[in-house]
């Protein structure tokens, strides 16, 4: 799993990777790359040395926000289109990252954003199916539980779908509870880790703090408070914009987290991840779980170990919520 050092890696190597010769070309797409995780997200692409071109995709403004990140004395080549240049923006890309769609205000849920960012999704991962079919998508808009369905039923019917390569962003997920677990606990924030499984939306987001490590003990109380505090880390942050929009720079730190260690798998380096992917994990089938990542994607989904009577009760509490979530981006694809 990749930790925040190696962000402060990348940006080291980032100016010095002009010299680096025999690198893989790597081509990243960013779609909806002028909104408020796609620019952030992109500069920290710009930064990764293992990226040769990265191309910025967005209704309008594209041009301007690759003009600026362009400037950055890193490797990538960074190009902006707009609209009408999507089959252009995605053509030989290895990963496609998707955070296009609209954001929550407070008071909605995830699954508020469906009518809007289903047929979003649809349509961007249609044009990777037909442009880019082998690519790898990392798909951050919401709701993610429905968002990834749709991709890759959009993917099957075009008879382009791969499970390995649709994948779904929870790291943030995982970032939160990190953050809450070490805080809570006086722990080396960089030294922690905590598995977070299920899927991304309010009690569907199951953090596993008795796989935590370093194993610290929690009182029920306490266990019970950082679990909702994950679970509801995305509305803490809505509440607090009060309006302007949901988690956009932790977000943005999360997904190139995540772009990262697709990269190294893809690279021949294998990473281990959480992530929302199609799955026979529980019986949803699509479920966030550790992942093994590597040169076609993922090449391994890991059971969920032993779960606490908590965990288990949070499971099987989370699955009609998941099941039904899952079983409408399906539809979606189907009836259009
Ligand atoms: N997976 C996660 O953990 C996570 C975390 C935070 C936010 N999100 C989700 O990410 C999405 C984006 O959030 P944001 O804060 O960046 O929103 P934003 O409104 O700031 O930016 C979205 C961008 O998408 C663009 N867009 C819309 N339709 C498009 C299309 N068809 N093609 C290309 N671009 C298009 C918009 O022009 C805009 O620039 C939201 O759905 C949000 O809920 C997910
Ligand atoms: O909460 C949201 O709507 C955005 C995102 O899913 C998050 O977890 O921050």
């Amino acid at each position: 799993m990749v930790n925040s050092a190696s962000l402060l890696q990348w940006a080291a190597q980032a100016s010095r990777s002009f010299s680096s010769t025999g690198t893989q070309q790597r081509k990243v797409a960013v779609l909806g790359a002028a909104g408020g995780i796609g620019q952030p997200l992109s500069l920290l692409l710009k930064l990764n040395a293992q990226i040769t071109h990265l191309s910025l995709y967005d209704m309008a403004g594209t041009p301007g926000v690759a003009a600026d990140i362009s400037h950055c004395n890193t490797k990538a080549q960074v190009k902006g289109y707009d609209q009408d240049k999507l089959a252009e923006a995605v053509r030989g890309c290895d990963l496609v990252i998707i955070p296009a769609g609209v954001p929550r205000k407070p008071g909605m849920t995830r699954d508020d954003l469906f009518k809007i960012n289903a047929g979003i999704v649809k349509s961007l991962a249609e044009a990777v199916g037909k442009h880019a079919p082998g690519a790898i998508l990392n798909i951050i808009s919401n709701p993610v539980n429905s968002t990834v369905p749709i991709a890759a039923e959009a993917l099957r019917k075009m008879g382009v779908y791969d499970k390995r390569k649709v994948l779904g962003v929870t790291t943030l997920d995982v970032v939160r509870a990190k953050t809450f677990y070490a805080e809570k606990k006086g722990l080396d924030v960089s030294a922690v880790d905590v598995p977070v499984v299920g899927g991304h939306a309010g009690i569907t987001i199951l953090p596993l703090f008795s796989q935590a490590s370093p194993q610290a003990s929690l009182t029920a109380e306490e266990l019970d408070a950082l679990t909702k505090r994950t679970q509801d880390g995305g509305t803490e942050v809505v509440t607090a914009k009060a309006g302007k929009g949901s988690a956009t720079l932790s977000m943005a730190y999360a997904a190139a987290l995540f772009a990262d260690s697709v990269l190294r798998g893809l690279n021949g380096t294998p990473t281990y991840e959480y992530t929302y992917v199609e799955s026979s994990v529980t019986e949803s089938p699509f479920f966030a779980s550790k992942v093994k990542l590597s040169t076609e994607g993922v090449e391994k989904v890991y059971d969920l170990g032993t779960l606490s009577d908590y965990e288990k009760a949070a499971l099987k509490t989370m699955m009609p919520e998941l099941l039904q979530s899952v079983e409408k981006g399906v539809e979606f694809v189907k009836n259009s």
